[in-house]
């Protein structure tokens, strides 16, 4: 068995709002990199550590995490829609052991699951179902979260689970790193947004559209420096980036939750994915960045990264 990780931000501007086209054309270098660094592990299962952004999950009922048994993709943003490969065997294994390590997981096996997990795939395999895979949700948007320290012991608890798999297993983090999209938030949304923050799953295409006009003309404005997004923080990046390379989880998760807040916007809470996939793969035993890959692309409203790393 052996494990390799990617690390990666999503963004469901890209496509719809690029930056300039040197920038894009470096990012799909970039992840052009990171798909032949996957293939050359050629992994047999993928473990994706990924957000919802109330798509999947709503508060009807909103847990920390979710290991999904069975999921399918709800197509936002133009991006494919359907059925996942998930091994449900490899799903039950993991969610036990988490289970066991004292992480409460919950297992669904009907997990709906958007951008947030589906881009990394089709960033890494051009497809859904290319490789067996297990999506483990973690909720970095509902509030009240837990502290980020637990996504750490999640990740531990998965990278001890797979070990026992006799497969090559990729571990991948979607998401961050600093940034503050239009994502609504519960104490703060009008009673029609309520309304779809608890009961919202499965809006009508007209619904999707407006709300992802809605998030495009808002990159517009914040690439533009207007709006109320709090900007992105290339420092708080660097620091998230050189700490995780380091293995030093608690300069990242040892901050309560208003840090990642006030200093990276509220969708930082994201880096949790990129927590767990690397105490996912600390669990081997020490590792090495092999390539990583920073830029803040206000278009796309992400201080945007991709890393890859193999235990040593
Ligand atoms: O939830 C949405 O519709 C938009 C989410 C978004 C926007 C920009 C960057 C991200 O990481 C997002 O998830
Ligand atoms: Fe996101």
């Amino acid at each position: 068995m052996t494990v390799a990780l990617c690390t990666t931000s999503h963004s469901p501007l890209i496509g719809l709002h690029d930056p300039p086209p040197e920038v894009r054309a470096e990012v799909d270098g970039v992840l052009t990199r990171a798909r032949a660094f996957v293939e050359k592990f050629d992994p047999q299962l993928v473990v994706v550590f990924a957000p919802d952004h109330y798509n999947g999950f709503l508060y009807d009922m909103m847990p920390p995490f979710c290991v999904g048994a069975a999921a399918s993709s709800v197509g936002d943003y133009g991006l494919p829609a359907g059925p996942l490969d998930v091994d449900r065997n490899a799903a039950y294994a993991i969610a036990k052991h988490a289970l066991a390590a004292g992480v409460d997981v919950a297992v669904s096996e009907d997990m709906q699951v958007d951008h947030g997990l589906v881009q990394p795939l089709t960033f890494l395999f051009g497809s859904l179902t290319a490789v067996p895979v297990v999506p483990v949700f973690i909720n970095c948007v509902a509030e009240p979260l837990g502290p980020a320290v637990r996504a750490r012991l999640l990740g531990t608890a998965v990278g001890e689970a797979v070990r026992g798999l006799d497969r090559r297993v990729l571990v991948v983090g979607s998401g961050g790193l600093s940034h503050d999209p239009p994502v609504p938030r519960l104490a703060e949304a009008p009673p029609e947004v309520v309304e779809r923050l608890k009961r919202g799953r499965n809006p009508t295409r007209e619904q999707r559209a407006q709300r992802e006009s809605g998030t495009v003309a808002a990159a517009a404005d914040f690439a533009q420096g207007e709006g109320p997004y709090r900007p992105l923080n290339p420092d708080w990046d660097d620091l998230v980036l050189r700490s995780l390379a380091a293995g030093d989880f608690g300069a990242v998760d040892g901050h309560d939750n208003d840090w990642f807040v006030t200093e990276a916007g509220h969708s930082a809470h994201e880096v949790r994915t990129w927590i767990a996939a690397y105490a996912a793969l600390a669990a081997q035993g020490p590792y090495d960045v092999r390539s990583s890959y920073y830029r803040p692309i206000p278009e796309w409203f992400a201080g945007f990264a991709t890393t890859t790393a193999l235990p040593r």
